[in-house]
């Protein structure tokens, strides 16, 4: 996404948006030579500066290029003769005089960029912004986060969803119009830019996904988000985060008051050893907390009966009197696993939620209506049309999500199970033997392939997914890197009784190998190979 500044679009000062702004004093001083300076907006990449435009330089999350001057120096070679000055993460002063434009450095810049691109915005053409529902954890945001925004719109509401399957508004029937994104979260420019687009498309609610990367990096700040959702916490990401602990405060920071002055409600796992943490940091924020569990009759969504069937399931919720005298909700699910009963659980909750922190007017009887109209988020637990066995596309990439789709997968299947996956390259190497230990656990037959190994050698990382296995397990697995091979092999010897899912891509169309990304998609090779061997 690249927005340009056409040299007729309106300029604009700093002095204006300072009411906007809750900004601390010492900030305001340092920014007190540009005040009255006129430009034309924010951008964060050098590449993309436009004549008249601010160029907020930021540090990078590669330790080595953090402070690497020379890279810096060059975009601000690239800057200097078209931005009316710039704002730096950075100190820049040892090689600041190079340059003949005014650079500002302010190291906490990160903690007020979002606000400041929004007020921009706003000060440009002024909109109404949408109510915010965000959703963060290891698994489930997507798939919460397109179930809340359904839930929603099914009731006439304009809503929108952004997160790793795209971004875009709702069409008719809550069918996501969906444009590819480049990331779960989109960095700072990005984000406000596309919510300034929402806004000005009339769109009163959001449902967006907070990535722990995006919380770490504060790719948020600034997005008014009303309710923030916790769906689990497991092992992912410690390439990026140093440990659990880092990980899991990354993702508390959604439920402070600190970084979102907006949030009125916060919607919590119950059943997730790190719930504690998360109701600690929105107890803290006086935030109104309603929880969700499949196990603990406490819970304000807690799901009392579940009938599973592989076409989804009956379920009964118990709502608390905190959220409403109305008692029980009696639906069916059409979203097939036990975790997607908390993924909807979360979802109804966050309905709610966002409606009386934004006066919507939802009803519990219209979010009733709306269940069995849901459709899960595209490939993830999505059965592709077979006439003998079961064949499921699926987004499992950490040892949890995988054991949850086969554990609930296992219940329904009176054949083998198989599972085909692989893992990611350039990407937290501690989770590889993890995931291949789920899938023998839990498979019947597991056939270990390649995913997106991006910069990695395939091999190598089929050999990391293979640390500690044993002779059986080497016997029970086969080893596949050609991943179009390893799914025509799964789907050619498949029994009518066996259930197969093809885990780890789910809505990808396509497979990053060494840096170049070709078309793949496992929904189209999957079909593909049903048509090929008359499955
Ligand atoms: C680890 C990480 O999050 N990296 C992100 C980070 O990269 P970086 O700091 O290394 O970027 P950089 O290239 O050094 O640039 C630093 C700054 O200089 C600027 N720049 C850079 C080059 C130039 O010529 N001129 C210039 O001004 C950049 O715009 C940036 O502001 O900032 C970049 C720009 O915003 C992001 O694109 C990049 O995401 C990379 C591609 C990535 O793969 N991120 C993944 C891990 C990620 O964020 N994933 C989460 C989801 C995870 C999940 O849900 O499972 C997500 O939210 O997508
Ligand atoms: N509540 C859940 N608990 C455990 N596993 C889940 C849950 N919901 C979904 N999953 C599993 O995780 C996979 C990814 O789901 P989803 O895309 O909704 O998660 P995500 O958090 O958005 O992932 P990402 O970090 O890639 O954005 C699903 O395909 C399913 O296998
Ligand atoms: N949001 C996740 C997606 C992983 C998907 C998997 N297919 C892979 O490429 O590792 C990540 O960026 O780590
Ligand atoms: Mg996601």
């Amino acid at each position: 996404m690249t927005y340009n500044n056409p040299m007729e679009k309106a300029m604009i000062t700093l002095q204006p948006m300072m009411s906007a702004l809750s900004l601390p004093e010492s900030v305001r001083q340092l920014l007190n030579p540009v005040m009255n300076q006129p430009f034309g907006q924010f951008v964060v990449d050098s590449r993309q500066v436009g004549q008249g435009d601010v160029f907020v330089l930021l540090k990078s999350q590669n330790a080595t290029d953090s402070l690497d001057l020379e890279k810096v120096a060059g975009y601000l070679a690239q800057v200097a003769d078209k931005a009316a000055f710039v704002l730096s993460e950075i100190d820049v002063s040892a090689i600041q005089s190079q340059f003949m434009l005014p650079i500002i450095y302010l190291p906490s810049i990160r903690d007020f960029l979002g606000s400041l691109i929004q007020t921009s915005l706003q000060q440009q053409h002024p909109t109404k912004l949408p109510a915010v529902i965000a959703v963060t954890g290891t698994n489930g945001k997507t798939t919460v986060s397109q179930l809340v925004a359904q839930l929603i719109s099914q009731s006439g509401i304009k809503t929108a969803v952004m997160g790793t399957a795209g971004n875009g508004v709702l069409g008719e029937k809550g069918a996501p119009n969906l444009t590819p994104s480049t990331h779960t979260t989109l960095e700072v420019f990005n984000l406000q830019h596309a919510i300034d687009d929402f806004a000005k498309q009339d769109v009163q609610a959001l449902a967006i996904e907070a990535s722990s990367h995006g919380l770490h990096q504060q790719r948020l700040q600034g997005v008014p988000v009303n309710v923030a959702i916790f769906t689990n916490l497991s092992r992912d990401h410690l390439d990026y985060h140093t440990d659990m602990d880092d990980y899991a405060q990354a993702k508390a920071r959604l439920f402070d008051k600190a970084h979102f002055p907006t949030l009125t409600h916060a919607i919590i796992n119950l059943d997730d050893e790190f719930s504690a943490l998360m109701i600690e940091a929105a107890n803290a924020s006086h935030l109104t907390v309603w929880t969700y569990s499949l196990t603990n009759d406490q819970a304000d969504f807690f799901a009392k009966t579940i009938v599973p069937s592989l076409q989804g399931g009956d379920l009964t919720i118990a709502l608390s009197k905190a959220v409403t005298p109305q008692g029980e909700l009696t639906v069916n699910s059409p979203l097939l696993g036990r975790f997607n009963v908390a993924n909807l659980l979360a979802s109804i909750a966050g309905a709610l939620a966002l409606s009386q922190s934004a006066a919507m007017g939802l009803s519990v009887a219209q979010i009733q209506a709306a269940v069995p109209t849901l459709r899960g988020a595209t490939g993830r637990m999505d059965r592709v049309p077979s006439t003998s066995s079961c064949f499921i596309v699926d987004y499992a990439h950490t040892p949890d999500a995988l054991e949850q789709v086969l554990t609930s997968l296992k219940s329904h299947c009176t054949g083998e199970l198989w599972a085909v996956f692989g893992c990611g390259g350039d990407r937290d190497k501690g989770k590889r033997p993890l995931m291949a230990q789920a899938g023998l656990r839990l498979a019947d037959k597991v056939i270990l392939t390649a995913d997106n190994p991006r910069s990695e050698d395939p091999n190598a990382i089929l050999n990391d997914m293979q640390a500690g296995m044993t002779c059986e397990q080497h016997y029970q697995a086969i080893i596949e890197p050609d991943r179009q091979k390893a799914i025509e092999y799964a789907v050619q010897h498949a029994k009518p009784s066996d259930i197969v899912v093809i885990a780890g891509k789910g809505h990808e169309t396509y497979q990053e190998i060494k840096g170049v990304r070709h078309d793949f998609d496992d929904k189209v090779v999957v079909k593909n190979a049903i048509e090929k061997f008359g499955k």
